[in-house]
């Protein structure tokens, strides 16, 4: 469904790569999750595939074709994009929020309202409760419930989610993991995450593509990465869920 070949990002002329020679491939319906250090090209790589930033080199497919060349614009009603700061508008409610592409789009009121409603209610937000609030209303967690709402609003294939989970507490930033695997296999999702913990891409991914200095340094399955870091980096990402696993199950013993 998602096919990076060699693709590339410098900011400078050459000189440094953001990203470097990226090659990947997200089948139908499965999550890649995007793992690095801070400044690795996690964010750089996801907003080359909705074209919020343009390669410098290599090409990017969607469902077998070539985004490059597509309008932006049509190109993220079939992406749902997610990110940590999740950018709702302050003076519209959260139904406006949810359906202001549908708005954009020119679906009528009465259509909208009925779609946020469904929309709302399939997050977890009862649209009695929360359809009519404004997003200083919410907390954080509501609020990137919110954000998921929107992104499902014009029905995409696709999503992107940049640290969606980043800003939450431990609690609630396991139960919207939870309920973004259960949204996502219902609906067939494929999915790119970004993360920078190794314990969500182990949960959520089923390709996780750890990345350094704008590299791919290593890219497999939850268990072929476990079973075979096959890099120190890697080995070191991996070491600290496993070392909290088998600190909770001592303590419980
Ligand atoms: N507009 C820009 N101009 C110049 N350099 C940039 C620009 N955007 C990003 N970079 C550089 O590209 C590199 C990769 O940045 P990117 O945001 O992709 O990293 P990241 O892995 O998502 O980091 P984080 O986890 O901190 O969000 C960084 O060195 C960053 O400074």
């Amino acid at each position: 469904m998602i096919q990076l070949k060699n693709l590339s990002k410098s900011w400078d002329d050459g000189k440094t790569f953001a990203v470097k020679n990226v090659s990947l491939e997200v089948p139908d319906g499965k999550v890649l999750a995007l793992l690095g250090g801070s400044g690795s090209g996690k964010s750089t790589t996801v907003k080359m595939i909705n074209r919020l930033i343009e390669p410098t080199s290599g090409s990017i497919l969607v469902g077998g074709e070539d985004i490059t060349h597509q309008d932006p614009v049509q190109l993220r009603r079939r992406i749902g994009y997610v990110f940590q700061s999740i950018g709702l508008l302050p003076h519209m409610n959260v139904a406006d929020n949810v359906t202001l592409l549908l708005k954009l789009q020119g679906m009528p009121a009465g259509e909208r309202a009925a779609k946020a409603n469904q929309l709302l209610d399939m997050v977890d937000l009862p649209h009695e409760t929360f359809a009519q609030r404004l997003p200083s209303e919410l907390s954080g967690g509501q609020r990137q419930r919110v954000g998921f709402a929107r992104a499902l609003a014009a029905e995409p294939k696709v999503m992107l989610l940049d640290e969606p989970f980043g800003a939450l507490d431990p609690v609630t930033r396991d139960t919207l993991q939870i309920e973004f695997s259960r949204l996502q296999r219902s609906l067939g999702l494929t999915a790119v995450i970004v993360t920078h913990d190794m314990a969500e891409a182990l949960l959520l991914a089923d390709i996780i593509a750890v990345m350094n200095v704008g590299e791919i340094l290593r890219i497999g399955t939850p268990k072929e990465l476990l079973q075979n870091p096959g890099d120190d980096y890697v080995a070191k990402l991996l070491e600290t869920p496993r070392r909290h696993g088998e600190l909770v199950r001592e303590l419980s013993d």
